[in-house]
């Protein structure tokens, strides 16, 4: 599992190992891990130029210490100081090591951004600002965090700093996981300092945790034993998105697939799809996608079901709280400023907020989707989703994701775990049929046992 804490968890952990280490330790084994990094992305280090942008707390210092250790293997190291007060320890250490302190830089390889980490408030002073507009293309490996975001919230709030490569210490910081600021991480590399953290509030699924998670029909399995997932979804107007969302449900992680609607529709389904059956028992319902003007009476069905239920694109405005199944809904950014009365911009920007709050309102978990869809339960916890390409913001791609979870509520996850493994499913799907190219939705479906296969096993 990829966890992201909060500041205050961080600075709580690190003032209990600190308590027990030498003074200094944590910030040596930080900057070393930082010089590594630095190093790795050079691809050399003799003669290559490095310039600290250097803020004035702890994360300034990494980068001096850092900035040291480089001077030491050869590396040009220039220090911009940005405040009147750097570390006192790190800049004795880098002068030391032969790195010069200066106001007029040449052109560099490459910026480390000590400018602030964790006790950074969102934006940049106007210094920041013109330093980094100077520095324009040059590579940035930005410590601990991108200076500038919202380290908790992962909202973008005035100017900060875009990293290629984000170096962070102990455990990811929840703007590392979540977007808008996530975009502004880059690639981002954690060094292990030691740090005993306790339950963090923001998770991303690894292949190893998908694996586990994943239902595997046991030897002595029925396809009834398996679960039955029921799609209403499609209509004579929207007959594709019917197609697509049993396409995802019907990918072979639940015993059996049952299409209720438009008989035009269910002809087509059973054409491309002949394993899938009419209606009966189910164990959970998939509701919504392309349901056009029956949504409404479609979602009012599958509820009386009392079943596990995935309430998907037309049907997402005509929930009601409180919901009485356990739900996955499914909005984009749109679809929850509809249902919620939020503006779609102030949803775009502040995704985890938003996320967050419609799950509490609805008590239900809530897949908001975006380049890392979020997966908000009630109780607060949140799954981030990073698998995926952008070749998936593709129509239809949507009703996939939603036949997929609904495989996964009938197979017996619970809401949380089926919404953030299908997620994950979708997006490894979506790179695997990709390949770095464009994929149909129909073709993410069809790649979906594929990343099932590719998963170690659980
Ligand atoms: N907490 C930990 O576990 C560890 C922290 N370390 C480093 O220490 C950093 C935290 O250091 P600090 O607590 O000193 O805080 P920071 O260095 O992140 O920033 C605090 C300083 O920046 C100023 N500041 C705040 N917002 C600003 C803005 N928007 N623009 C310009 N200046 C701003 C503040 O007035 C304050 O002086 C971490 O990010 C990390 O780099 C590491 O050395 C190792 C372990
Ligand atoms: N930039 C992006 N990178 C990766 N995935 C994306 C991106 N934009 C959208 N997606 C994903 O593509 C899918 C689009 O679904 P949706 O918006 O419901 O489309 P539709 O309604 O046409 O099916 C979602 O799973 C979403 O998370
Ligand atoms: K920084």
């Amino acid at each position: 599992m990829r966890r992201a804490h909060t500041v205050e968890q961080v600075r709580a952990a690190e003032a209990d190992l600190m308590a027990r280490l030498p003074e200094g330790a944590l910030m040596q084994r930080a900057a070393a891990g930082l010089a590594y990094a630095v190093v790795d992305l050079l691809g050399s280090a003799y003669g290559r130029r490095v310039l600290l942008l250097v803020g004035s707390g702890d994360n300034g210092g990494d980068a001096l210490y850092a900035g040291a250790l480089l001077a030491r293997r050869g590396v040009q190291v220039e220090a911009w100081l940005l405040s009147e007060h750097a570390h006192p320890g790190g800049l004795a250490t880098l002068k030391q090591a032969g790195g010069r302190v200066t106001g007029r830089p040449g052109r560099p390889d490459l910026v480390v951004d000590g400018i602030v980490g964790i006790g950074g408030r969102p934006g940049l002073r106007p210094e920041a600002v013109a330093a980094l507009r100077s520095l324009d293309g040059v590579p940035v490996v930005a410590v601990d965090t991108p200076s500038g975001v919202g380290v908790d919230t992962g909202e973008l709030d005035g100017p900060h700093v875009t990293a290629a490569v984000t170096v962070t210490f102990g455990t990811h910081k929840i703007a590392h996981l979540v977007d808008p600021a996530a975009r502004a991480s880059g690639a981002v590399h954690l060094v292990d300092i030691g740090l005993d953290l306790p339950e963090a509030p923001v998770e991303a699924l690894q292949p190893d945790d998908v694996a586990a998670l994943l239902p595997r029909p046991r030897p002595d399995a029925q396809k009834y034993t398996r679960g039955v997932v029921g799609v209403r979804a499609g209509s004579a107007e929207y007959p594709g998105a019917g197609l697509l969302s049993v396409a995802g449900a019907a990918s072979g992680l639940c015993g059996m697939v049952r299409y209720v609607g438009d008989d035009a529709v269910a002809d087509r389904v059973r054409e491309a799809h002949p394993e899938v059956v009419g209606a009966g028992r189910v164990q959970a319902w998939v509701v919504g996608s392309g349901g056009g003007k029956h949504a409404g009476d479609e979602l009012a069905a599958a509820l009386a079901d009392g079943v596990p239920t995935v309430v998907d694109a037309d049907a997402l405005r005509h929930v009601r709280v409180p919901i009485a199944v356990p739900a996955v809904l499914t909005p984009h950014a749109g679809e929850l400023a509809a249902m919620t009365g939020a503006d779609r911009g102030d949803i775009e920007a502040r995704p985890l907020h938003h996320a967050r709050s419609a799950a509490a309102a609805y008590g239900a978990v809530v897949l908001l989707k975006g380049r890392h869809t979020l997966i908000a339960a009630p109780d607060g916890r949140v799954r981030v989703t990073t698998t995926g390409t952008p070749w998936l913001a593709t129509a239809g791609a949507g009703d996939v994701l939603g036949g997929l979870i609904g495989s996964l509520l009938a197979a017996g996850l619970t809401p949380y775990d089926a919404a953030s493994v299908g997620s994950w499913l979708h997006g490894a799907a979506a790179t695997l049929a990709s390949g770095g190219g464009p994929v149909t939705a129909g073709a993410v479906a069809a790649s979906i046992p594929a990343a099932v296969r590719g998963l170690a096993d659980g």
